[in-house]
């Protein structure tokens, strides 16, 4: 049984090999209860081989992992009753009504007959859709269709909650109510929630963070001692020519300079103080320049060479694979 306190996610010695593929080389991290844990990395880094490991479907080759305090190998059944995913794609049957698609997940996960009302009243008011309950799925709006899934992603009470790019594709604002909740259940539910998501700005709402690359962590910490970690400002300029910027960066100024966001960007350790020199000595005439403080963006890049944005549109397919492990 797990005890009070123990990490919500825990992984050790964590390999696993596809033939000589080595997709995840020995990871250690571990999850605190209660903590929004954001997962990143660039495509084929090893974040879906992760997680699957932690869904209970995959064996790891090597090391363990408890999740919810139990084993994902040895103590597969508790660790899958324990845990809540919420799809990136959806999975919703658009014919039947919202309560008839949680209905239908509560059968799957067998939650009590007894307590199923009063949980899924409280799912549903949740994510504002009680009033929408027996309308169409099909009718609902994108957004009250990803709250649906978090609805029933909850339905039977996960300890640890995770959830694949939760607001991908979806407006700003709805972006934001989806937060919103996220964060109130966070406080009213003591659930752990371990996240990917392409958008940086998400995850700077993560408590803590974890970059994957080629099979390894090779970042975790807060945003913000990730960001002071990098410890240099980008500085972005508009020439009338970006590559003889480049070369006389180079040049005068030993600076290794690429084309970023339709700007020559480069990165100093004091934005405001190199400026001026920059104008007197570039030696060509500057049309803008912006000094920006290290993001987590740039944490990004400082650790795995790719911007977040070349490394959109992964982990599409480890939740659907997940859904077709558990109905099994
Ligand atoms: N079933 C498999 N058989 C063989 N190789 C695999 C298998 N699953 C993953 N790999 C390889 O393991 C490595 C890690 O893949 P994984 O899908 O875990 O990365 P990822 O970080 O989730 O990437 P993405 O963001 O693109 O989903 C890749 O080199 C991938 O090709």
């Amino acid at each position: 049984m797990p005890e009070d306190g123990a990490p919500a996610v825990e992984v050790a010695g964590l390999v696993r090999r596809f033939g000589s593929v080595e997709a995840v080389r020995g990871i250690e991290f571990a999850v605190r209860p209660g903590e929004i844990f954001g997962f990143l990395g660039p495509n084929g880094a090893g974040k879906s081989t992760t997680i699957n490991m932690l869904c209970t479907l995959l064996r790891p080759t090597e090391g363990s992992a408890r999740v919810a305090g139990f084993d994902v190998v040895r103590e597969r059944d508790e660790v899958r009753r324990n845990i809540g995913l919420v799809f990136q794609d959806p999975t919703l049957d658009g014919y039947l009504s919202g309560e008839q698609n949680l209905r239908f997940h509560a059968e799957l996960y067998g939650v009590p007959r007894a307590v199923l009302p009063e949980r899924m009243r409280r799912v549903l008011e949740m994510v504002g859709l009680w009033d929408k309950r027996g309308d169409r799925v099909q009718t609902y709006s994108g957004g009250m269709k990803r709250r649906l899934e978090i609805a029933r992603g909850l339905l039977h009470s996960p300890r640890v909650l995770f959830l694949d790019e939760p607001t991908v594709g979806l407006d700003p604002q709805t972006r934001s109510s989806i937060w919103d909740y996220i964060r109130d259940l966070r406080a009213t539910e003591q659930i752990t929630i371990f996240m990917t998501t392409h958008y940086m700005d998400e995850a700077e709402y993560c408590d803590r963070i974890a970059i994957m690359d080629s099979g390894r962590i090779v970042a975790l910490d807060t945003p913000e001692r990730l960001k002071a970690g990098v410890g240099k400002d980008r500085v972005q300029i508009r020439t009338d020519d970006d590559q003889a910027a480049i070369g006389a960066l180079a040049e005068r100024f030993g600076l290794a300079a690429t084309v970023a966001e339709g700007a020559v960007t480069f990165a100093v350790s004091s934005g405001e103080a190199f400026v001026p020199r920059l104008f007197a000595e570039l030696g060509m005439p500057i049309r803008s320049v912006s000094v920006s403080r290290p993001s987590l963006d740039d944490v990004f890049m400082s650790f795995t060479g790719s911007t977040i944005r070349d490394a959109e549109g992964s982990s599409k397919d480890w939740m659907r694979m997940a859904m077709r492990g558990r109905s099994r």
